[in-house]
């Protein structure tokens, strides 16, 4: 048996669009088993992949091997392996507390979870690194994926590519994972990734900073999300952006944080005003909610692409959830709340 465990997580805190990522305690998990059997051409699953699923999307998550992102991104990997399928016979039990589409990095999971699962049953040996280049030709912004996969508070950046690798990275991305082809093979190998394609930081985080993750409970894809943003930005707003990231990534570590100079940081102008049609009572949330109004809290923002709301607070944590989703009640939207910690440890495969 092979456990792999993913956690959620947090794109952007504010400034950050893009550049930086929470790994935080909502775990994706997969148990992957491989029953060997004398006949190995009895499998009816769809690439020898049997799929069974527990949690978020379970109503709609489609089940199929060539389908399903997590096993499609596992097929991507191991046909840039020769491998057409899984191994005989394979079976995959997800169980997926991240709710989809919420801006908690369900998709960041899913596609680090796929690429582990290749690594694993195709005994493909791979770095860490070099999966993560395979997750960055899927998920083309980093900051969820090298979360998810490294763990903890992350900072990192895509590689600038010479003009041929561009080429493949450009690529769409139904050429990366094909579309279910209805058994259509053409035993061609798909592209596979540049090599380092992304570097990342792991930042320091104070320990007493917690996160509280409210949840609306509607969705919005990243897909739509990233479509409302400008193509150019002022350069005002870019600097605005960068002095308050600079400050952020240390201001994170420190103990005691300081509230004044992490709620400044943590605003935003590349982003958020955006989206704001996208998610009801976003810029009245944003602002409502301040260290003043209520102690305890250090900053604010959407996490991710949204709707879900992210406080880093060190203390007050249900009282600063409730304001919130009380602000959402107006607008006839109900949430829940989540009080999650960072995952420092990232990604786990565990044989037993
Ligand atoms: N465990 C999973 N199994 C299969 N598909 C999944 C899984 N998790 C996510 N997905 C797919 O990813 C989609 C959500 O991705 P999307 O990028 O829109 O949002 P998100 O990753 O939850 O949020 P964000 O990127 O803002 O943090 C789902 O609708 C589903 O198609
Ligand atoms: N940085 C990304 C994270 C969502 O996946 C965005 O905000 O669109």
């Amino acid at each position: 048996m092979i456990t792999i465990k993913v956690p959620c997580s947090s794109a952007n805190i504010g400034p950050g669009f893009d550049v930086v990522g929470l790994s935080l305690s909502i775990w994706l998990t997969l148990r992957v088993s491989i029953v060997t059997t004398v006949d190995t051409t009895t499998s009816t699953h769809t690439l020898n992949c049997k799929i069974t699923y527990e949690g978020e999307g379970a109503s709609h998550v489609p089940l199929d091997a060539d389908a399903n992102l997590i096993t499609r991104t596992a097929l991507y990997v191991l046909k840039c392996h020769g491998q057409r399928t899984f191994p005989p016979t394979t079976h995959v039990h997800i169980v997926n507390p991240i709710p989809l589409g919420r801006g908690l990095g369900s998709s960041g999971a899913a596609v680090v979870a796929g690429v582990l699962l290749a690594n694993s049953v195709g005994k493909l040996d791979l770095s860490r690194d070099r999966m993560t280049d395979y997750c960055l030709m899927i998920e083309r912004h980093p900051d969820n994926v090298m979360a998810a996969m490294m763990g903890g508070f992350v900072g990192s950046y895509l590689r600038e590519l010479d003009p041929a690798d561009m080429e493949r990275k450009e690529i769409p991305l139904a050429e990366v994972l094909p579309e279910p082809a209805g058994g259509v093979d053409t035993g061609l190998r798909p592209p596979e990734p540049p090599l380092g394609i992304g570097h990342y930081i792991k930042f320091g985080w104070a320990k007493e900073v917690k996160a509280v993750a409210i949840i609306p409970d509607f969705e919005v894809s990243t897909a739509t999300a990233r479509g409302v943003l400008p193509e150019a930005y002022s350069k005002k707003d870019m600097i605005f952006n960068l002095q308050r990231l600079a400050v952020l990534t240390t201001a994170l570590t420190r103990s005691p944080p300081d509230a004044e100079l992490i709620y400044q940081a943590m605003q935003d102008k590349v982003h958020q005003p955006y989206r704001k049609h996208l998610i009801p009572g976003l810029p009245e949330i944003l602002a409502s909610v301040t260290p003043q109004s209520h102690p305890g809290l250090l900053g604010i923002c959407l996490s991710g692409a949204g709707p879900t709301i992210l406080a880093l607070a060190t203390h007050n944590f249900e009282h600063i959830a409730e304001m919130i989703m009380t602000r959402f009640k107006r607008e006839g939207i109900t949430c829940r709340y989540e009080l999650l910690e960072p995952a420092y440890e990232g990604a786990q495969v565990i044989e037993s």
